[in-house]
C-alpha cells in the first residue's frame, strides 16, 4: 500500500535524515494560526515581485481572515458505578479553577438522585452543575458570549444520557479550545456499551478506566451488576438497585440475576393469561 502523506523512506543505512514532506511542512504552519497580534506587515515575506500596494492587499487579506481557537483536549473517565467518576471529575474541576481557568459543569437532568443543581458523589461531596436534557442546550443557557470568551474548561457528568455527547465535545474542543472533561459508564448493567461515551476514544487525548471493590470478594471490579428485576437500559438509582463487581461475580451473579428474570417473566406470564382467561369467562355484568 502507497502512503500518501509520510517522507519517502530513506535507503538502508542511510545517515540523511528524510526530509520532512510538503504536507507535514504546511500542517506545521498551520498548527498555530496567526492572530491578529502575532501578525504584522514586517513578518510577511519580502516578495520582490509584489508592489506596495499588494503588500498592503495581503495584508489586510489576512488580517481579516477569521481566528482559529487554539486546540482543545478531550478527556474521558469511565469505569463502573461506584468507581470513581464523579470524584476524579470533580478533582480536576476544582484542579483547572485553582490555577485560574473558567470551569463549566453539566450532568444530565435524567439523574435527579441527590440534587437537581450539582454533582454529588457517593461520599456525598458536591459541585454546582447544570442539569440539562441535552447538551446542544448548554451555549445557549450559559450564554453565547460567555461560552466563546469565557469558558475554559467543561465538565460532563453521566456522559452516558447525552445522545449529543460526541457532537457536543468534538466541536467544544476541535473548533472552540476548551478542555471537555467526559466521566460516564462505559458499560450498562449487561456491558453492553452505554450511549456514545466509547465513540469519545478515538477523539480524545487520554482515557481512564476505574475500578471500584466487589462487593462480594472485595477484589477489583470492573463491571455494575443490576439487582433488581428491571430490564431497560437507562434506570435511575443507587446502592438499592446496582453493585460493583469483580469478573467472577458479574459472571455467577448475572447467571442467577437473569434465571430469576426469566422466573418472574414466566410467571407474571401465567398471571396475564390467567386474568385474560378470567375475564372472558366472566359474564358481561
Ligand atoms: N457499593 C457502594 N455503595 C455506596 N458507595 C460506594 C460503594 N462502593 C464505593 N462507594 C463509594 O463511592 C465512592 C465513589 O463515588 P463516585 O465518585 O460518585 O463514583 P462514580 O461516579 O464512579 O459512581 C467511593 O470512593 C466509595 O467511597
Ligand atoms: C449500570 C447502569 C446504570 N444506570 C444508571 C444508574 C445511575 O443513575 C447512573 C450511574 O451513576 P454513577 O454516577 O456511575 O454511579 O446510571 C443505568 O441507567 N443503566 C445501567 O445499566
Ligand atoms: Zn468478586
Amino acid at each position: 500500500m502507497r502512503t500518501l502523506i509520510s517522507p519517502s523512506l530513506p535507503p538502508l543505512f542511510s545517515l540523511h535524515l528524510p526530509r520532512p514532506s510538503l504536507f507535514s511542512r504546511a500542517l506545521r504552519a498551520s498548527r498555530y494560526p496567526l492572530t491578529a497580534s502575532a501578525f504584522s506587515l514586517n513578518r510577511l515575506p519580502t516578495n520582490p515581485h509584489h508592489s506596495s500596494a499588494s503588500r498592503r492587499e495581503l495584508q489586510t487579506e489576512a488580517a481579516s481572515k477569521p481566528f482559529s481557537a487554539p486546540p482543545g483536549e478531550i478527556h474521558v473517565v469511565v469505569g463502573p458505578m461506584f468507581s470513581g467518576k464523579t470524584t476524579t471529575l470533580l478533582r480536576r474541576i476544582l484542579s483547572e479553577r485553582e490555577s485560574g481557568k473558567k470551569v463549566a459543569v453539566i450532568k444530565s437532568d435524567k439523574d435527579d438522585r441527590y440534587c437537581a443543581e450539582s454533582i454529588v458523589t457517593h461520599d456525598g461531596e458536591k459541585f454546582p452543575c447544570w442539569a440539562l436534557p441535552d447538551l446542544s442546550s448548554f451555549k445557549e443557557r450559559f450564554g453565547f458570549d460567555a461560552y466563546r470568551n469565557q469558558l475554559d474548561v467543561i465538565g460532563i457528568d453521566e456522559a452516558q444520557f447525552f445522545g449529543d455527547l460526541y457532537e457536543f465535545c468534538r466541536e467544544a474542543a476541535d473548533k472552540e479550545g476548551k478542555t471537555v472533561i467526559v466521566a460516564g459508564l462505559d458499560g450498562d448493567y449487561l456491558r453492553r456499551r452505554f450511549g456514545s461515551v466509547l465513540d469519545l476514544v478515538p477523539i480524545a487525548d487520554t482515557v481512564t478506566k476505574l475500578a471500584s471493590r466487589c462487593e462480594v470478594c472485595g477484589n477489583r471490579a470492573s463491571f455494575t451488576l443490576r439487582k433488581t428485576e428491571e430490564r431497560e437500559t437507562e434506570l435511575i438509582g443507587g446502592a438499592e438497585v446496582y453493585m460493583p463487581v469483580c469478573r467472577s461475580h458479574y459472571v455467577s451473579g448475572q447467571g442467577v440475576l437473569e434465571t430469576a428474570r426469566a422466573v418472574l417473566d414466566a410467571s407474571s406470564q401465567r398471571n396475564a393469561t390467567r386474568d385474560l382467561e378470567a375475564t372472558s369467562l366472566s359474564p358481561p355484568f
